[in-house]
């Protein structure tokens, strides 16, 4: 979890100091606002946690800047700070969606007690959301959602090896979540704690890729001034993740070969050898296996890393993740530009699962971040996505799989009956089975 953030917004000086101490001895991050107005800004553009917001403000009143706030998507917990007088303001202030006010003078116990009470509110709502994920089936790992049946199994895989030192290779095609796997198992591995290093393999120049990875010596090569360590002896004891693995050289596919069979290297330019301690994942869109029978892949590298395969199937082939994926994106992005899109108009989801996403979850991440940009109301619509999503063409040369013909009947069968029975004795199975075929395919 990151830094927890407060703002503070009150015209005392001194009562901001102090709050300031409080909350930093707590872990917070604090900013200050004088005024009203400037609170709003403040909330608007660090969208804290927690608020105190001082009932008397010199520009306008505590209450109309809770009404302001109120209209925000981003929910902070707002305390109000009051004098005796305004007890009864007060009080009306959590009528209108304040967590709670302190009056004044109180003293720094009261603040803990309120913060107290603001973390356990927050921790019980982060688990009643999660309970309610699981209800729907859906699994919450960290970043990774998802509640198609093929990737949870992969999933279980993962926690199985993360346990273990074995090389994993993770495949599948760009943007299905093989960095965020491959982040998951060191997460879940007895080296969470030490370091996790990505190699992008895709550099242009071999000879930087080979200090990238390996390091050098002084005068190694023009520009090589001092020492540099490489990332695999900054992995050492943590996790070395080689992204596109299938895109390295020959004389690399050698070197890497070597520092997984005896875990030895030599930095660039030096004759010392060095010896690290860091387990290697690697992922790759590339079908290793046929690059091996063309000879542009090592075989005795490709069983080295291959000791356990994950493979991340492309989103078509889950589309039952879509959903769950397009929610969790508007939300994310929602908090992230601070705009208040609340939901999907109905066609819209159902629009999302007709198309192929050759981009996978990072693509569906792009097209609804550009929509919440966009939306013009509260509700992102068919108009809010690109032309391309909303009539997709199917991808030349890949014919579509038995899900995608499975979903497409179903979908014309429905547009063309008037109740749910119906739909379901033309297509020959029970109304449960429609029910749970129209919730996996996003089908209204
Ligand atoms: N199941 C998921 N839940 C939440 N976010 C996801 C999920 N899968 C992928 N993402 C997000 O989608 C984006 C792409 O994922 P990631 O970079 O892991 O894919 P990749 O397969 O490694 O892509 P590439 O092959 O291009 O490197 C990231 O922002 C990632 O956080």
């Amino acid at each position: 979890m990151g830094k927890r953030s407060a703002l503070i917004v009150d015209d005392d000086a001194n009562l901001s100091t102090t709050f300031t101490f409080l909350l930093d001895e707590r872990g917070y991050t604090t900013l200050t606002a004088n005024q009203g107005r400037l609170g709003i800004e403040a909330y608007d553009s660090n969208l804290p946690d927690v608020v105190f917001l001082d009932l008397k403000l010199p520009d306008m009143s505590g209450l109309e800047v809770l009404e302001e706030l109120g209209k925000r998507s981003h929910k902070a917990s707002i305390v109000m700070i009051t004098g005796h007088a305004s007890v009864d303001t007060a009080v009306s202030a959590i009528r209108k969606g304040a967590f709670d006010y302190l009056v004044k003078p109180f003293s720094s116990a009261q603040v803990e007690h309120v913060l107290d009470m603001i973390e356990r509110f927050r921790s019980l709502e982060t688990e009643v959301k999660s309970l309610r994920s699981e209800l729907n089936g859906i699994v919450h790992q960290g970043a990774f959602l998802t509640r198609n049946a093929q990737v949870k199994k992969v999933l279980q895989i993962a926690r199985q090896v993360a346990e273990t030192k074995a090389s994993i290779l993770i495949t599948g095609e760009s943007g299905t979540g093989k960095g965020l796997l491959a982040r998951l198992v060191h997460d879940w591995s007895p080296r969470s704690e030490q370091p996790f290093v990505t190699v992008d393999c895709t550099a242009l120049q071999e000879s930087l890729l080979e200090s990238d990875l390996f390091g050098h010596v002084k005068g190694a090569f023009t520009g090589a001034v001092r020492d540099k360590p490489g990332k695999v002896e900054s992995a050492d004891e943590g996790t070395l993740f080689l992204d596109e693995v299938g895109e390295l050289s020959p004389s690399l596919q050698a070197k890497l070969l070597r520092f997984l069979q005896s875990r030895e290297f030599e930095r660039v330019g030096d004759t010392k050898v060095r010896t690290v301690d860091a387990r290697v994942i690697a992922a790759t869109n590339r079908n290793l296996e046929e690059m091996v029978h063309e000879g542009l892949f090592r075989q005795d590298l490709y069983f080295r890393l291959n000791v356990v395969e994950l493979s991340m199937p492309p989103l078509r082939q889950r589309l039952d993740d879509i959903p769950v994926l397009a929610d969790h994106f508007l939300d994310h992005f929602r908090n992230m530009h601070g705009r208040d899109v609340r939901g999907f108009a109905p066609s819209v989801i159902s629009q999302l699962t007709r198309y192929p996403w050759p981009g996978n979850v990072r693509e569906l991440a792009n097209v609804i971040e550009r929509a919440v940009a966009m939306a013009s109301g509260p509700q992102l619509t068919p108009e809010d996505f690109p032309e391309g999503v909303r009539r997709p063409k199917p991808i030349a040369g890949i014919p579509p799989t038995l899900e995608e013909l499975e979903r497409e009947h179903i979908s014309s069968v429905l547009v063309q009956t008037a109740t749910m029975d119906e739909a379901a004795r033309i297509l020959g199975i029970d109304p449960a089975t429609l029910w749970r075929k129209r919730r996996k395919y996003g089908l209204g």
